[in-house]
């Protein structure tokens, strides 16, 4: 247990000449000559370090500050102390008014005119006249002169006031009463202070030393509110992941394995309906691996089944693209250009087992050789859905995105004819952006084309609805982000994770800001009372 032992005096005129040492410089002062085991008994040892004496109310202040903190203790003990006033201390330098005027007076009968004193010493002549007269060191001559009457005196009152000076008290407490009646001391209420350095932990060289003993321990405090910790928070972009699987799992969907990047080109486009003449299959649009660069590990029976079907349609009714398929071309590995890579091979594995209806979702990341600029990346997140089920139509593909994007927020969508090589009819989904007040397209949709069902070996009559779309896009809209690599690649600060604003999906998909989230409190309550129906996430 450290003890410092800081004397304050609640006197702010004696304060003038201390150094203003700054809040924290005090702390770090306190602190630190506390660690150091030091024990200071006076403040005038806790010096600044320019070695001036410290401000007492501001270490006062800081004191309190530290205490509130647990981090020291301190008790004050009231004193009463003595200090001279400006007259008292003038005296105590250059003696009493009584002794003033004794000096005045020459030694020998003539002695000195009154009139003459008082012009001499003028104040002090009367004040001094008296307590002389009482002293009996002087006496009149007639009614005009003052003579001497012992040969020398002991200035009584100089003497008590440099001793109050340096105790700042007296031991007789007469004197006291006296000289505070001559308006020469004053009583003022002082304290001191113990402060002791709280530990919070027992050490090993604590228990070594046996100190803990008598150490003091900063008491526990059960109402206090815990640090959030720092770690833990989600990017924004798997904030918005984290909104779109809940709305799958609200809808009844199973998540797809999507942990491999690299796929071969048999499952990322053979599988899929693919030509391999394709010009997505060029290494200008897609990353090919150089080692390992192929892989045979698919299906064999499989793999003959798409052959046929890229080459003359196989068992479907279509004349297929009438070329032919290589087997090397469709094992090139690559990383994945989209997620129906993963939608493929989900496909073929629920049609190894007898049909059951299904719903797949998956988002993850994919990759595509694009050149990079502020809203492509070489690499983004892809949402993706699809549906099996006999006797579904186009009609529930289009009510399902629906619904799909109303529980995102997004109210207005339409959609416009498109090609994929695999689905048959193709749409791209828009949404009606009112800050950009034009439509713009959040995704791609399609039902699978029977080329690609029926190769993976799903009954005829099953009908398979699926739709993709980038996680980027909402994303930045949501939080106002407008370039990309702040979002993705490895720009990304922490700082920017954590203290991210949080925005929703506004009904017409326009970005309102919600709140902020710093160091873990959540400031997002008060907002989201304001409006009624908001999708936050945080
Ligand atoms: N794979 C498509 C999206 C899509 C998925 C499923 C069906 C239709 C389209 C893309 O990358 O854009």
């Amino acid at each position: 247990m450290f003890v410092v032992t800081v004397e304050c005096a609640l006197d702010t005129s004696t304060q003038t000449f201390a150094t203003m040492t700054s809040a924290e410089d005090l702390q770090t002062l306190v602190l630190t000559t506390l660690d150091k085991g030091g024990h200071i008994h006076d403040s005038k040892d806790l010096t600044a370090l320019d070695g001036q004496p410290l401000d007492q109310l501001n270490l006062l202040g800081v004191l309190n500050s530290l205490k509130s903190r647990d981090m020291v203790d301190y008790d004050t003990i009231d004193r009463e102390i003595w200090v001279l006033t400006d007259e008292g201390r003038d005296l105590a330098d250059t003696g009493s008014h009584e002794a003033r005027v004794f000096s005045a007076v020459p030694p020998g009968d003539d002695g000195i005119a009154i009139a003459e004193l008082q012009n001499l010493l003028g104040e002090a002549a009367k004040i001094g006249q008296g307590k002389a007269f009482k002293n009996r060191w002087i006496n009149k001559k007639g009614t005009t002169h003052l003579v001497r009457t012992v040969e020398s005196i002991v200035d009584q009152t100089q003497v008590d006031l440099r001793e109050i000076r340096d105790t700042q008290t007296h031991k007789d407490a007469k004197v006291l009463v006296e000289l505070k009646k001559r308006k020469l001391v004053d009583k003022r209420s002082n304290f001191s202070l113990t402060i002791e350095k709280q530990a919070t932990d027992i050490t090993f060289e604590m228990l070594q030393t046996g100190e803990w003993k008598t150490a003091s321990f900063k008491k526990y405090n059960f109402d206090a509110v815990g640090l959030a910790p720092q770690g833990g928070h989600l990017h924004p972009l798997m904030k918005v992941r984290e909104e779109f699987r809940h709305i799958f799992f609200e809808m009844g969907f199973e998540e797809m394995p999507t942990n491999k990047f690299v796929e071969s080109s048999f499952w990322n486009f053979d599988a899929l309906f693919q030509p391999q003449q394709h010009p997505a299959r060029d290494s200008h649009d897609t990353f090919f691996l150089k080692d390992p660069a192929t892989s045979d590990r698919f299906p064999a029976d499989l793999a003959e089944k798409v052959k046929r079907t890229h080459e003359n349609g196989g068992d479907t009714t279509s004349t297929g693209y009438n070329y032919r398929w290589k087997r090397e071309e469709a094992e090139k590995l690559i990383l994945r250009t989209h997620t129906t890579a993963v939608s493929s091979y989900m496909l073929y594995k629920l049609a190894q087992e007898e049909f059951r209806p299904a719903k797949y979702f998956s988002i993850d990341r994919v990759f595509r050789n694009e050149s990079v600029d502020a809203t492509h990346l070489a690499e983004f997140h892809q949402v993706e859905g699809v549906i099996a089920d006999r006797g579904l139509t186009l009609g529930d593909l289009i009510g399902f995105m629906d619904v799909f994007f109303k529980k995102m927020g997004i109210e207005r969508i339409r959609f416009k004819p498109a090609y994929n090589p695999y689905t048959e009819p193709s749409m791209e989904i828009f949404s009606y952006h009112p800050g950009l007040k034009q439509w713009v397209e959040i995704g791609n949709s399609g039902m699978f084309r029977p080329e690609m069902l029926i190769p993976l070996g799903l009954p005829p009559d099953v009908r398979v609805i699926a739709w993709g779309l980038g996680l980027e896009r909402p994303t930045m809209i949501k939080y106002g982000i407008s370039n990309i690599r702040d979002l993705l690649g490895h720009k990304v600060n922490l700082a920017m994770i954590k203290d991210y604003p949080i925005c929703r999906f506004d009904k017409k998909m326009g970005r309102e800001l919600v709140g902020v989230v710093q160091d873990g409190e959540n400031v997002v309550e008060e907002a989201r009372e304001k409006l009624e129906k908001v999708t936050v996430v945080n």
